[in-house]
């Protein structure tokens, strides 16, 4: 079988310590293929947003290992590790994260920005993911003069622009209506379908979860079930 994309061994998150220590993770073992989709259920305080963290080099475990493409993380520069997140993942969030005050084109090249790609090239990029999402005639709109829907496309032009091999959504459809929450998850599993892409989706929403190939069901810092299988259309 080829190399996982991501793997944890024994992976542990503790936050604050004597009275006030919480063991958030408690030693999980998992692997992510490439092409996978994986939802990462529970209840609140389960440790979803810890493990996400976790996995997309975000934060660090307190003990155990992370590994990206079978090269353990802990073993890097921090310097290797940003640039590692930059060039392969890519991050949709509830809350969208827009700047406010820079235009649509401006906030989905940012990752290009940081990977120091130069303007005309960013542009050309940029405007060519929002043109597959649909939203060429926002790029120079404020990002504040969207929609939630538009918004959350933003965010997704914004993940894709830098072709990552993995994406990284936190309640992607938190903020949505159930229409535009639909438009968003086919743009989603339309990338994971159509290109490939490795998605990693921690959510409440069942139906969401029920279209992901797997899902990982935590408890208590645990992963407690997995379950194989998409439940929806999206096999
Ligand atoms: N920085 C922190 N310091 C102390 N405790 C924390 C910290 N971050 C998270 N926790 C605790 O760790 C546990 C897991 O939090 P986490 O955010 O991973 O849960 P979650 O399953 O994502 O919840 P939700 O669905 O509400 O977002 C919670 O009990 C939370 O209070």
């Amino acid at each position: 079988m080829s190399v996982p994309v991501l793997e944890t061994e024994n992976l542990v998150k503790v936050y604050g310590k004597g009275a006030t220590r919480f063991d958030a993770l408690k030693g999980l073992t998992f692997e992510i293929h490439e092409g996978e989709s994986v939802a990462i259920v529970g209840k609140s305080g389960s440790g979803k947003s810890t493990l996400m963290h976790l996995l997309a080099l975000l934060d660090e475990p307190t003990a155990g290992v992370v590994a990206l493409e079978g090269e353990p993380v802990n073993r890097l520069k921090p310097k290797k590790v940003s640039q590692l997140r930059n060039d392969t993942f890519g991050f949709v969030f509830q809350q969208f994260f827009l700047n406010p005050n820079q235009t649509v084109l401006e906030n989905i090249t940012l990752p290009l920005k940081i990977a120091g790609v130069g303007r005309s090239e960013r542009n050309r990029r940029g405007l060519e993911v929002l043109e597959q999402l649909d939203m060429a005639d926002k790029a120079r709109n404020k990002a504040t003069n969207l929609s939630g829907g538009q918004k959350q496309r933003a965010c997704i032009a914004r993940a894709l622009v830098n072709k990552p091999t993995v994406l990284f959504a936190d309640e992607p459809t938190g903020n949505l209506d159930t229409v535009t929450s639909e438009i968003v998850e086919d743009i989603l599993f339309g990338l994971h379908r159509d290109h490939g892409i490795t998605l990693v989706v921690v959510t409440h929403d069942e139906d969401l979860a029920a279209k992901c190939q797997r899902r990982l069901m935590m408890q208590d810092g645990e992963i407690v079930t997995e379950e194989h299988g998409a439940k929806g259309t999206h096999a």
